[in-house]
């Protein structure tokens, strides 16, 4: 809403920094507080986009937020300022035009930024975007953004200061080098609402004893919660056991899981414990459960109903005391329709559900990822490797179908194979078949063969095996991705780049790609 000047004469400044306290101390994830103050500084100063930007390090840990009608031309505005943000700058306000986009005319406002500085270094920058109908700017106003823009720089740092106290505790269990520097390799790192949502059921589930069944796509964190569950709860002290089921064949699985007797077949050399007895009064984690046999699944609900069984070859039944949790990334529903799973099974394991999200589900924690796993493998190379903003949008927008384990594969490919001290998007190792023509997960094939006859064909695949060549790959794919998204606008097609338009002008030129022909 334009705001006129008696609403500039009445405003109250104080009780804006005592909202943006407030929000300060509501204890939400980071991100979900950035995004509130933006908005309510945005709405309270009569602007209609905003965008805080972060830089460097603090890019790698929190991911930027943006809001309004603006929100992409802001995001814009705050990379292109970034650079210029040093511990010196102070807030600014400057006239700018939007240019003319397929959705909308060139549009005049006002700019205004005010960085985000923390104690001697500059964090980011927060942009606010004023259409000129609405832009009254007041030296109270960039007081204000002044004020605000320290506030979020001592409080994205506090909260990086509590990761680090958070992971103190850890030397007690001779994991110094690593806890100093916040990796635990048992640690479920997430910011979005559907981690936070995840990380309660855990803490709420870990306190029974009831059977849980993590579901989630392969390297989404199953093990990784199955680990919480049983630290978190009051078994922590007794043997946490894992057993892939789906790594051994059926009899090979069975003594396994149950032990066998002496002599109880070839080679059984000596009574053997199996995993339910070793995991007695602890917890016993199966994972892939979805791919057990038919003839597996009785022996095991068996053993559900009844906490009892028999080492093969033996008669005597052993009872055990153990918690169960259960991993599968397999359809259960599906396969109990087609008769592959026990409907009996499937309701004893299905007691509590936890699903975790695939990383698509949930893009905003992976900046948060990018900086946990930057910062182990950084560690453990004796580096200290950043990431550029622009890296990490490109990291951001991919689909990772192999989840956080193969965004961690990634970063530690990054971090071995880095040439400079800061990571460009180039040298982010993305998959080579992601350069494969149309095989985006988000392309439309058949929209495609026309515009893309008239660009340049990419390299075939084989010349596109060396690194370089499959990012290059990549690159101009995305590229003409984004071109076709938006109509061939540029600076649209930039915003969605998370580039500049300089940027893609340079990359345009690099690819041979003229934007007119896709139209
Ligand atoms: N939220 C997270 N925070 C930090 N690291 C994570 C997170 N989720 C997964 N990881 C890491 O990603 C890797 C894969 O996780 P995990 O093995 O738990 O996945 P999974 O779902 O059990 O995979 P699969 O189904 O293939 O067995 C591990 O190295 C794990 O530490």
């Amino acid at each position: 809403m334009p705001r006129s000047d008696a609403d500039h004469a009445q405003h109250n400044y104080i009780n804006d920094i005592e909202q943006v306290a407030r929000i300060i101390s509501s204890a939400r994830p980071p991100s979900g507080v950035l995004q509130r103050i933006l908005q309510f500084v945005g709405e309270t100063l009569g602007a209609q986009g905003g965008a805080v930007v972060l830089g460097g390090e603090f890019a790698a840990r929190f991911a930027g937020v943006s809001w309004g009608t603006f929100q992409d031309e802001s995001r814009q505005l705050g990379q292109e300022l970034l650079d210029g943000v040093t511990v010196d700058s102070t807030p600014t306000a400057h006239q700018t035009t939007l240019p003319k986009t397929a959705q909308r005319p060139a549009i005049d406002g006002a700019v205004l930024a005010a960085p985000i500085l923390g104690l001697q270094q500059a964090m980011g920058v927060m942009v606010l975007f004023e259409p000129a109908e609405s832009a009254v700017t007041l030296d109270a106003d960039l007081t204000l953004l002044h004020a605000i823009g320290l506030y979020l720089g001592l409080y994205l740092q506090t909260t990086v200061l509590r990761e680090q106290v958070k992971a103190l505790p850890q030397t007690a269990n001779g994991r110094q080098n690593r806890a100093a520097i916040g990796y635990d390799p048992d640690r479920m790192v997430g910011d979005s609402p559907a981690m936070q949502a995840v990380m309660q059921q855990l803490q709420q589930a870990a306190g029974s004893r009831s059977t849980v069944l993590l579901r989630g796509e392969s390297g989404t964190g199953k093990e990784l919660g199955a680990r919480a569950l049983h630290k978190l709860g009051d078994r922590s002290e007794q043997a946490f056991v894992k057993l892939n089921c789906a790594a051994l064949p059926e009899n090979l699985l069975e003594s396994e899981l149950f032990g066998h007797e002496r002599g109880a077949f070839t080679g059984a050399v000596r009574m053997r414990r199996g995993r339910f007895e070793v995991a007695d009064k602890g917890t016993l984690f199966l994972d892939e459960i979805g791919d057990i046999s038919l003839a597996m699944q009785v022996k095991l609900l068996r053993v559900l109903q009844e906490r009892t069984f028999e080492r093969v070859g033996g008669s005597r039944p052993i009872e055990v005391d153990v918690r169960i949790i259960a991993a599968t990334n397999v359809d259960l529903e599906e396969a109990v329709r087609q008769g592959r799973f026990r409907e009996d099974l499937y309701y004893r394991l299905h007691v509590v559900p936890i699903v975790l999200p695939s990383l698509r589900e949930r893009r905003e924690d992976i900046p948060i990822l990018v900086g946990y796993f930057l910062r182990r493998f950084n560690e453990e190379n004796g580096k200290d490797l950043k990431i550029s903003s622009a890296a990490m949008d490109l990291v951001v927008s991919y689909d990772w179908p192999g989840n956080v384990r193969e965004l961690e594969n990634c970063v530690e490919r990054m971090v071995v194979m880095a040439r400079r001290e800061i990571i460009a998007p180039e040298d982010v190792p993305l998959p080579v078949n992601l350069a494969r023509p149309y095989a985006m997960p988000n392309a439309v094939p058949h929209a495609l063969p026309n515009a893309m006859s008239k660009v340049p064909a990419p390299a075939p695949l084989a010349a596109a095996a060396s690194l370089p060549g499959a990012v290059a790959d990549i690159e101009r794919q995305r590229v003409v991705e984004a071109l076709q998204r938006c109509g061939g606008v540029q600076t649209r097609a930039a915003s969605i780049l998370g580039i500049t338009p300089r940027q893609l002008g340079y990359r345009l030129k690099k690819y041979g790609i003229d934007p007119k022909q896709i139209l």
